[in-house]
C-alpha cells in the first residue's frame, strides 16, 4: 500500500471501513490510486460500491483512513471542491436552466477560461447540441443523464468520481463514455482545461 504522504498519490484509503449507523455493509477497503489511474468497481447489488463514495467525504467512514490529494476528504473545502468532480447518481438539475446553461455555469463557476468551446465540445460529444436550449423536464432520461455527465465533465478536477455513470445510457452512448474514460486516463495527470480555480 502507497503512504498517503506520497504526492503522487491522489486518492488512498487504509482498512476503510464504510457503511451506515455503524453497521459495515462490505468488508474493509484499501486502495491508493495516481494521477492518470482509472478504478472501477464492480460486484453483486447491495455489496457497497455506492457506499465508496465514503472515499470523497459522501458519508462519514466507520473506521480506517482516506485521504484525498493527502487530506481528509471534507465537500466543505473549497478547495476540495475544486479538485474532486463527483456525480453521484443524484440527479440534481437546476430546472429553470438549459442544458447548455448548465455547463457554462459549472465551467465559469470552477474558473474555466475557455468555457464557451468546452462546452461546445461536450455538447457535440455527448449528442446534446440540438438540445442546448431546453429544459431539463424536456430531456428524455437518457439525455438528462448525458447532461448530468455533461456537467461533471465540463470542470477541471484532479479527481472524476462516477456512481454507474452507465446508467440509462443507450448503447452507442455507453461506448462513447467508455472511450472517454479511458483517454482521460491516459492523458494522465493534470490532463485538464486551465482554470484559474486555485488548488488545494
Ligand atoms: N441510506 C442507507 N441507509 C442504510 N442502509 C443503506 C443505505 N443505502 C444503502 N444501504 C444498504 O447498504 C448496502 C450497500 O448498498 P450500496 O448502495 O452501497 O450497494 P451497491 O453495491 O452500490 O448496489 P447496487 O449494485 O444495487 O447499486 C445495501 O445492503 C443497502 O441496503
Amino acid at each position: 500500500m502507497a503512504d498517503p504522504h506520497d504526492d503522487d498519490v491522489l486518492v488512498s484509503a487504509r482498512e476503510l471501513s464504510v457503511g451506515y449507523a455503524g453497521v459495515q455493509v462490505c468488508p474493509p477497503v484499501s486502495l491508493a490510486l495516481r494521477a492518470g489511474q482509472v478504478l472501477a468497481v464492480v460486484g453483486a447489488n447491495g455489496t457497497g460500491k455506492s457506499t465508496l463514495r465514503t472515499v470523497v467525504g459522501a458519508l462519514e467512514p466507520l473506521g480506517g483512513q482516506v485521504t484525498v490529494l493527502g487530506e481528509r476528504p471534507d465537500p466543505r473545502d473549497q478547495g476540495f471542491r475544486a479538485a474532486v468532480a463527483a456525480e453521484l447518481g443524484d440527479d440534481a438539475v437546476f430546472p429553470a436552466l438549459t442544458v447548455a446553461e448548465h455547463l457554462l455555469l459549472t465551467a465559469y463557476g470552477h474558473g474555466l477560461t475557455d468555457a464557451q468551446e468546452v462546452v461546445d465540445g461536450l455538447l457535440a460529444e455527448l449528442t446534446l447540441e440540438r438540445h442546448r436550449n431546453v429544459l431539463p423536464h424536456a430531456l428524455s432520461s437518457g439525455q438528462r443523464r448525458r447532461l448530468l455527465l455533461a456537467s461533471v465533465l465540463a470542470r477541471p478536477r484532479e479527481v472524476l468520481v462516477l456512481d454507474e455513470p452507465e446508467q440509462r445510457l443507450d448503447a452507442g452512448m455507453r461506448t462513447r463514455l467508455g472511450e472517454r474514460l479511458r483517454a482521460e486516463g491516459q492523458a494522465g495527470p493534470r490532463c485538464c482545461w486551465p482554470a484559474t480555480t486555485p488548488r488545494w
